[in-house]
């Protein structure tokens, strides 16, 4: 089997300071892997290097696109790369205010993600946009009302369904449970870790939370100053984290 994205030598600078460096790993389809590590550790410029939200200064980014076949991310035109990020690739950013319009109905949120891959037809529109807030556990009744109306969690699910409701390939998500209440985020991981099952997603995600990798994600990639320290299965790194960060970071989780 192919990897869906094999990354290679992703490294950011910020002037003298330094991103991330020389970061490498290969995702397979239908897998999930958590990028870990303690503020500043480098997870979100990696991931916004892998979205194409941040240019890297070197490395390359070779995505299986089922449209376009094996193509490096960096070097894609730009028309090639917003088709891409409408139909292949998703982002769920921490912040749901980031991934919605917040001045158009939930039903318009997720309709407007399908007139973008070529939907036109009205009622099949709203009908699909209805089906999705129902998997996201969103009452019918609230198509027609405004994100700010939504409570945290709401908006995240509702940003969620956007996302998904074009059936993306390769799902980027930047601390998605982060923000929300210890109970709104237990439900919220259930519900992603359903989606991500049924739909053989694979997924990038970046959490400090070791919960939220230990409940979606196979593989792990910690960080520490820019750099990967440890790699390895989920459970395998963090019942028997070999680092010393890494052992840090999980004896600080477990005395917390
Ligand atoms: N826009 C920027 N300008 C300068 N330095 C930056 C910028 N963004 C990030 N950095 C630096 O790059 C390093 C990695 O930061 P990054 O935000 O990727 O870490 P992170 O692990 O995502 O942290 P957090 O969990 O707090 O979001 C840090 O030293 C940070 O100070």
């Amino acid at each position: 089997m192919n990897p869906i994205l094999r990354a290679t030598g992703i490294t950011r600078r910020y002037g003298e300071r330094i991103g991330c460096a020389d970061i490498g790993f290969d995702l397979y389809p239908g897998e999930v892997m958590g990028i870990v590590g303690e503020s500043g550790s480098g997870k979100s410029t990696l991931l916004n290097c892998l979205a194409g939200q941040l240019t890297p200064d070197a490395g390359s980014i070779l995505f299986d696109s089922a449209q376009q076949g094996v193509c490096d991310l960096l070097t894609l035109s730009e028309m090639q790369r917003r088709t891409l990020a409408r139909t292949e690739l998703a982002f769920v950013h921490q912040n749901p205010r980031d991934g919605l319009r917040m001045s158009v109905s939930a039903g318009g949120n997720v309709g407007e993600r399908l007139m973008g891959v070529g939907a036109r037809h009205y009622a099949n529109i709203r009908e699909q946009a209805l089906s999705w807030l129902e998997r996201v556990e969103i009452p019918a009744d609230r198509i027609d009302d405004r994100p700010s109306q939504f409570s945290g969690g709401m908006q995240q699910r509702l940003q969620i369904a956007r996302n998904l409701v074009t059936g993306p390939r390769l799902v980027f998500m930047d601390e998605p449970t982060g923000g929300l209440d210890v109970s709104v985020q237990a439900r919220l991981l259930d519900l992603l870790r359903g989606l991500v099952r049924q739909m053989g997603l694979s997924a990038i995600v970046v959490t400090h939370d070791l919960a939220v990798v230990r409940l979606l994600a196979d593989r792990i990639l910690v960080m520490k100053d820019g750099q990967v320290i440890e790699a390895g299965l989920t459970d395998q790194v963090l019942d028997d984290p070999h680092h010393a960060y890494t052992q840090l970071l999980v004896a600080s989780v477990l005395q917390a």
